[in-house]
């Protein structure tokens, strides 16, 4: 495979004046012991918007997902340094509280993973074991959670019934259900769809286009047309790099860096 320069970047600086930042991170590197995965990554997240993080397999996309919300500090012999900024806090220090923190940036997975339980259930989990009781709050939050994941009328007469038996892209828009269940700000999603079939995908990705009205959204994909449907801002990762970074329109038509037209075109991944 060709080698790229790890020197050349393009990455955008967004003006804060006119750009509400959400998250951010500065010279991020990633450690699996002595495996170096992300190696100094400065990217802004803005608010209300969706970014995609592109690159070919192993180039570090997951991982640097993964950090933003500290579910990194699962995995063990794992080093993280460098700063996540939130909120005029850097949430990558040992005073956070994490449990906390992933109330306010959430995650959903490749592959759907709701729990053995109900469809009810599997969104009210969270908020009892945050303390909350009030039946009708729950209620409504089920409701709501479900009317923004586009799932609600399809299972609202169900609601008492096993998750399990969802369709793979039900059981995804119950996963996004269940994590804007905790009003996050913001929503890192690692290839929600690529268990999915094109009709599910396309749900999925509307639901999305949906969501960016009220949340911030990170999500990796390795399906190109999906990164260009979707996204205002996409990322480049290259060897544990991002090698750009730009408005999703500009990565796709006019890119400045030859790995990233390469990768778009189709000539390697
Ligand atoms: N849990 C882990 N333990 C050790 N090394 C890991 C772990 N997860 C990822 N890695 C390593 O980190 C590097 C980046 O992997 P990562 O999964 O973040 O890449 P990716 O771009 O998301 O790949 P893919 O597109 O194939 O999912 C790879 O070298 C991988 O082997």
């Amino acid at each position: 495979m060709k080698e790229y320069s790890l020197t050349d970047s393009h990455i955008i600086t967004l003006d804060q004046a006119q750009h509400d930042i959400a998250l951010d991170t500065e010279d991020l590197h990633v450690w699996y012991g002595q495996n170096e995965a992300i190696k100094g990554v400065s990217l802004q997240f803005e608010a209300k918007k969706i970014t995609s993080l592109i690159g070919p397999s192993g180039c570090g996309k997951s991982t640097y997902l993964r950090s933003l919300n500290r579910m990194n500090d699962e995995i063990p012999n794992t080093r993280v340094t460098g700063a996540i900024n939130y909120e005029g806090l850097n949430i990558n220090s040992k005073n956070v509280d994490v449990y906390e923190m992933r109330k306010h940036i959430g995650m959903v997975f490749q592959r759907p993973n709701p729990f053995s339980k109900s469809i009810y259930e599997n969104i009210t989990f969270a908020l009892k074991q945050h303390g909350m009781k009030d039946k009708k709050q729950m209620d409504e939050i089920v409701e709501t959670s479900l009317k923004q994941a586009a799932l609600w009328d399809q299972v609202k007469d169900d609601l008492h019934k096993s998750a399990l038996a969802l369709s793979g892209g039900q059981a995804q828009r119950l996963c996004i259900a269940r994590s804007i269940a905790m009003k996050p700000d913001i929503l890192l999603l690692d290839e929600p769809a690529s268990a999915l079939d094109p009709i599910s995908t396309s749900k999925v990705e509307e639901t999305l286009i949906n969501l960016k009205e009220n949340y911030t959204i990170v999500i990796v994909t390795h399906n190109m047309q999906q990164a260009a449907r979707i996204s205002d801002y996409t990322a480049f990762f290259y060897m544990g790099k991002a090698l750009e970074y730009d408005k999703t329109k500009k990565i796709f038509t006019r890119p400045k860096i030859q790995a990233t037209e390469d990768y778009v075109s189709g000539h390697f991944g």
